[in-house]
This record gives structure tokens, C-alpha cells and sequence, in this order.
């Protein structure tokens, strides 16, 4: 029974991943749900074969009394903002100034307006997920997060490593979401990020389960214990993890091709089915982001490139 258990928790994850992640099915809904159903069944059967990383942990369920505080391994920093073209070429000289660099390459990203999150595997296995809070200590919404299906319950590698990215609701859920809370005679949510917080927050896991958020995985904390040497390669080693990436960011060879590219989303953001308010944009290599260094607050080798509201 338990090589079945394993077998089948292997199996729905992958069709959870290639469903959630790659938008790209291989079996039908139907077929889906008769594993999933199996699965619950055997669980049902045998209590002592369920792990925490079991993807019935999924649908949620439990009612939790409150959130855990949890300390980050290392803080979660905010970003300084700029709202025209003027600051973001202030921003490169200064980059390159301190760099003593003629030319440096930025990953340009969009800044999807969710929830930050951190996430932590141990051996490829989904361990922890915390809100920000004050960059320091978050809350431990590890419950919350295992229902969100586009973040991965067990990595396509079996690493050891902290993530983190954002959390958010598309557009068309939120929508739905309005409209019944407005049936309900309940206040609407103003805007998608307030209600992808407000559903992390709940204390009922099937609460969260019946809402559709999605993620965007964007950060791998401490790449260098992965080999990995630039932005552009953490956000193709996130992908082979099998975490959801976001599909349009851009390595720029300059501040130029930045700017071109937050000129372009400026006008295509209504295109997406999630918000974003801006660009984020980082320097490419993890040297010069070493030797940029951060302040108390936020990075000097990142900055929010704000669209105009
Ligand atoms: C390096 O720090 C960050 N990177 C980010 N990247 C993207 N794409 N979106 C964010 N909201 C974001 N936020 C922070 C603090």
C-alpha cells in the first residue's frame, strides 16, 4: 500500500504541476480527480501514511487557531521606488558609478501586485511558507500556501532551499469573488492584492482552497550554494524546480532596453489577468549585487520602476 500511496502522490503532483504551472494538461479532469479520490481514499484507510507534503493536504480543511511567528533565514527587503525615465538613468549611473562598470546587464520583471512569500524545501519537500511581515518575522501560513496549486508541494529537484515571490489573485477570481461576497451582502474587496492578503490571512484552509490564487516565484535565497551566478539563471533554475516563473521578464543588455520594456508594459498590462504596478528591475550578476550591497531597507542593485497609477 505504501509504494501505491507514493506512486499516486507522485503521480497527481505531476499532473497538478503540468496543469498549474505548465497550463498543459497530459490526462483529462475526470482522471485527475479518480487518483486524487484514490488517494484520499487510502489516507482515509491508513491515517499513519499521511504526510504533511501529501497533495490532500491540498483541499484544505483544517480550521487553525492562529499563525505562527517564524523569523526570516534571511530579511525580506522592500524595494525603493522611481516613477519616470529621468530616476531609473540616475539609477544606472549611480549602478555603474559604483560598479566602475561602462555597461551593465538588468533582468527587467513585472511587479506582479500580490502577496510576498517566502518558501522553504527541505530535500525537495515543501516545509514552510511565511508572509513578510516586517521583513524580519512573518506568520507561518504554511496551510494556506499548500492550497495554492501552482506552488509545488515537492521540487523536480530534491534541493534544499529558500524561495520566494508573490502571491496573487487573477483578475477573473477576483471578480467572482466580489460578486459573491456582494450577494452575501459582505464589503468588497478593493483590489486583487488586499484580497489574495485577506484569504492568506484566513484561519479556515477550505476557505482558501475554494479561492484561486496563483504565484510567481522570483528570488532564490543564497544562489550561490546552487552554482548559479546571475539573476537570469536563478529564474531558469526556479523553473526547473518546477516553480511558476513569470513567462515575460527580459534580461537587458542596458538601461536603455529597460526602459524600452516598461514603455512596452506600460500600455500591455491590461493584456495579463493579474495586476501589476510596475517593473522591477535588477542587476544581472550576483557579484556586482554583492558589491552594490543593500541598505537597511532595500537592495542598491534592485529598484520598482513604477507605471504611473
Ligand atoms: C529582490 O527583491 C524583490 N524582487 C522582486 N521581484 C519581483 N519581480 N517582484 C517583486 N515584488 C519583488 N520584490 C522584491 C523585494
Amino acid at each position: 500500500v505504501i509504494e501505491e500511496v507514493e506512486r499516486l502522490r507522485e503521480e497527481i503532483e505531476y499532473h497538478n504541476y503540468r496543469y498549474y504551472v505548465l497550463n498543459d494538461p497530459v490526462i483529462t479532469d475526470e482522471e485527475y480527480d479518480k487518483l486524487m479520490r484514490r488517494l484520499i481514499e487510502l489516507e482515509r484507510m491508513y491515517p499513519e501514511l499521511v504526510t504533511p507534503d501529501s497533495p490532500t493536504q491540498r483541499v484544505g480543511g483544517k480550521v487553525l487557531e492562529g499563525f505562527k511567528t517564524v523569523k526570516h533565514s534571511v530579511p525580506m527587503l522592500s524595494l525603493d521606488n522611481t516613477y519616470n525615465e529621468e530616476e531609473i538613468l540616475e539609477f544606472d549611473r549611480r549602478v555603474k558609478k559604483t560598479l566602475q562598470e561602462a555597461e551593465v546587464e538588468y533582468v527587467a520583471e513585472l511587479k506582479i501586485d500580490g502577496v510576498s512569500i517566502a518558501l522553504r524545501y527541505e530535500n525537495g519537500k515543501f516545509v514552510l511558507g511565511a508572509t513578510r511581515g516586517d521583513g524580519i518575522e512573518g506568520e507561518d501560513v504554511s496551510e494556506n500556501v499548500k492550497t495554492v496549486r501552482s506552488i509545488p508541494l515537492r521540487l523536480r529537484k530534491l534541493v534544499t532551499v529558500e524561495v520566494r515571490g508573490e502571491i496573487y489573485m487573477p483578475v477573473d477570481e477576483f471578480k467572482r469573488l466580489n460578486d459573491e461576497r456582494e450577494e452575501e451582502g459582505l464589503p468588497p474587496f478593493a483590489n486583487p492584492r488586499n484580497a489574495a492578503a485577506g484569504t492568506l490571512r484566513q484561519l479556515n484552509t477550505a476557505l482558501v482552497a475554494a479561492r484561486r490564487l496563483d504565484s510567481f516565484i522570483y528570488y532564490v535565497v543564497h544562489p550561490e550554494n546552487y552554482g548559479l551566478k546571475t539573476q537570469w539563471e536563478a529564474l531558469q533554475f526556479l523553473k526547473e524546480l518546477g516553480f511558476k516563473v513569470n513567462p515575460h521578464s527580459k534580461l537587458c543588455k542596458n538601461i536603455q532596453e529597460v526602459i524600452d520594456y516598461w514603455r512596452e508594459w506600460k500600455e500591455r498590462k491590461k493584456e495579463l489577468d493579474y495586476w501589476v504596478d510596475g517593473v522591477v528591475v535588477k542587476v544581472n550578476r550576483f557579484d556586482f549585487q554583492r558589491i552594490l550591497g543593500e541598505t537597511s531597507k532595500a537592495p542598491r542593485w534592485a529598484i520598482a520602476f513604477k507605471f504611473p497609477a
